[in-house]
């Protein structure tokens, strides 16, 4: 497999490099990052933008989304339009990827950051013109870490809400329930050991079965026992409101930056 660059060694990039098969060459304004990465990963570092768009052909981009307006022209003085893309940035659809690094050859990903395990969840979906070649290396790349889902683009911003954000939310609901074994009485650190098995326990039952996971919650709850109590306190607390809202508002905001992004470009094209 080709090497990939990536430009950015922060949460994602890093966890991605930590998970290719392959040596991936990096750049971080941020010195300190590549350091820190090189100690947990195999990796070159590259010493600028320059340095690295010299020795490789696809580049993955993982700097947050605002700091991609500032990049694109360095990027285009060092020939982006030669190679190809990989883009991980929320809100940024591949029609401003594209005019900006004036290349066609770009895929878009929204990975979760359990990449770094090697189990990360990742939509991809390609620029119309973006070559048979280019879609399956990025595909590999992203099953190098974890599952890759292809997407229409449009899907992106709900993916971001039960995916690529909803790892969050899933893992502030772990943390719930083992303040809930605290005040059951169970140390933290044991409650969250238990929680997690619980998880595993959950994802075991959910992706064996053909099963709806309500029917599967309603064998879990006996007669005049124990879970139901429990059910209705999620009910009156309105759990699955609560859940779809935070789903909606970051799909929501992901629209909004995707508009954003469009309408900035928009307004620099009337220049
Ligand atoms: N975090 C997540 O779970 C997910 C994030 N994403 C996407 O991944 C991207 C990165 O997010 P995340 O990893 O959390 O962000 P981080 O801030 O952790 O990482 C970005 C890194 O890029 C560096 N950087 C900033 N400017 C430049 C530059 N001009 N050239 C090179 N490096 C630069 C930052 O340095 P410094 O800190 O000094 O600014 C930082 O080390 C975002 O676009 C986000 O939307 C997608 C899915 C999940
Ligand atoms: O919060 C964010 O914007 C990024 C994208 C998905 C997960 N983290």
């Amino acid at each position: 497999m080709q090497k990939l660059g990536i430009i950015g060694c922060g949460n994602m990039g890093g966890a991605i490099a930590r998970s290719l098969p392959g040596k991936a060459i990096v750049y971080d304004s941020d010195p300190r990052k590549v350091e820190d990465l090189n100690k947990l990963a195999d990796i070159e570092a590259a010493s600028s933008l320059e340095d690295l768009l010299a020795n490789v052909e696809c580049i993955l981009l993982a700097v947050k989304p605002q700091i991609l307006p500032s990049l694109y022209p360095l990027l285009r003085k060092q020939q982006s339009s030669k190679k190809a893309w990989i883009s991980i940035a929320a809100g940024v659809p591949l029609s401003v990827l594209a005019k900006e690094l004036e290349s066609e050859q770009v895929v878009r990903f929204m990975p979760n950051i359990a990449a770094s395990q090697k189990a990360a969840v990742t939509a991809y979906a390609a620029h119309q013109n973006c070559s048979e070649e280019h879609i399956a290396y990025a595909r590999s790349i992203a099953q190098s870490f974890g599952q890759a889902f292809a997407l229409n683009e449009n899907q992106f911003s709900a993916f971001i809400g039960i995916s690529g954000s909803a790892i969050a939310f899933m893992l502030q609901f772990c943390h719930a329930l083992s303040m809930g074994g605290v005040k059951g009485g169970i140390p933290y650190s044991q409650a969250l050991e238990i929680v997690s098995a619980t998880m595993n326990s959950t994802n075991a039952l959910l992706s064996s079965s053909k099963s709806h996971p309500v029917e599967l919650a309603t064998m879990v709850c006996s007669a005049g026992g124990t879970t139901i109590e429990g059910m209705q306190a999620l009910s009156e607390g309105a759990f699955d409101a609560v859940v779809m809202h935070a789903v909606q508002s970051s799909c929501e905001k992901s629209k909004a930056m995707e508009d954003r992004a469009l309408l900035a470009q928009e307004i620099s094209e009337k220049r």
